[in-house]
């Protein structure tokens, strides 16, 4: 096929990203115009069962796609691209959400003048919820970056920033979402402690997780602010906040998110 009858989108690797932006790009617009391929049959059956979007084979999904959003494993994006490179032409977009992995490395392994945008996606996305973070790489103009956008708008905010950004924002809002649900599970444990049963504390901390975050997305103060309308003088509240402090958490945070960081930068320089 050439490069004008090229249309949609084809995601190279349905696992647990490549699944959430595949259902909300169904949800948004039907699964007409996009394809998936994956290497394991049985989860490509699953997804074609689950979505309608047909399982194809890489060639096939490059010559029937314009763009290819490729969504594997840092440690598989190398033989990915080896696959890739005799596929594609610089009529392609090449969108890569692989944490840690430079633009210019899939540059380097594509043949010359193709489009590359390096996105970090979050899981969120399977509730219309995401935050997706773009990058442009050394052929990508503002119509490849427009283009991405408009894909990943489907399931959330999208915002862009200078690619040495990238790094930061996965260990931010790539893996963010995990430490939210590894806090939730900690604060529900301590409801057990306390005598609650399970469903009851989980269903307690789960819609004040929600609250909080529409209160921090929508009334315009500050975090502090709103924590400190929590604190009564004297009351319940900051008495958990000074063992908070004691524990060393905002510092435990601040070293969790710095060793995510440092794990993108190590993905990135080489298939480890
Ligand atoms: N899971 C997350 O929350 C996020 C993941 N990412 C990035 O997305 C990528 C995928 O991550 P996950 O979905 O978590 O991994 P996963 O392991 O769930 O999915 C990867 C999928 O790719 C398939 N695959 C591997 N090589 C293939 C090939 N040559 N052709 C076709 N399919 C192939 C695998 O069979 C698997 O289904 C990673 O690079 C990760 O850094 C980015 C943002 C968030
Ligand atoms: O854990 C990971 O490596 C991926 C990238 C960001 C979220 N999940």
């Amino acid at each position: 096929m050439t490069a004008t009858g090229r249309r949609g989108l084809a995601i190279v690797g349905g696992g647990k990203i490549g699944e959430a932006l595949l259902s909300g790009l169904v949800r948004r617009g039907g699964a007409d115009g996009l394809l998936v391929v994956e290497r394991s049959p049985q989860r490509a059956a699953e997804l074609t069962d689950r979505y309608g979007v047909p399982a194809v084979g890489l060639a096939d999904a490059a010559a029937r796609a314009r763009v290819l959003l490729l969504a594997v494993k840092p440690q598989d994006i190398d033989t990915l691209l080896g696959l890739v490179a005799a596929h594609v032409d610089d009529g392609h977009l090449v969108v890569s959400v692989a944490a840690g992995v430079p633009t210019a490395r899939i540059e380097a392994a594509l043949p010359p003048g193709v489009p590359v945008v390096r996105v970090m996606p979050n899981t969120p996305a399977l509730v219309d919820e995401g935050m997706s973070v773009l990058s442009a790489g050394a052929h990508a103009g503002e119509e490849h970056l427009d283009e991405a956008e408009a894909l990943l708008a489907a399931v959330g905010r999208v915002r862009r920033v200078p690619e040495s950004q990238q790094d930061a924002v996965t260990a931010l809002s790539g893996s963010g979402p995990a430490y939210f649900f590894y806090l939730v599970e900690a604060m529900v444990d301590a409801g057990i402690l306390l005598g609650l049963p399970r469903a009851l504390a989980a269903d307690l901390i789960v819609q004040t997780a929600l609250g909080a975050a529409v209160m921090m997305r929508d009334s315009g103060e500050h975090p502090v602010q709103l924590r400190e309308a929590v604190s009564s003088p004297g009351g319940t509240t900051i008495a958990a906040i000074r063992e908070l402090e004691k524990h060393g958490v905002r510092a435990a945070l601040m070293a969790a998110i710095e060793a995510a960081h440092a794990r993108s930068v190590e993905l990135g320089r080489d298939a480890t």
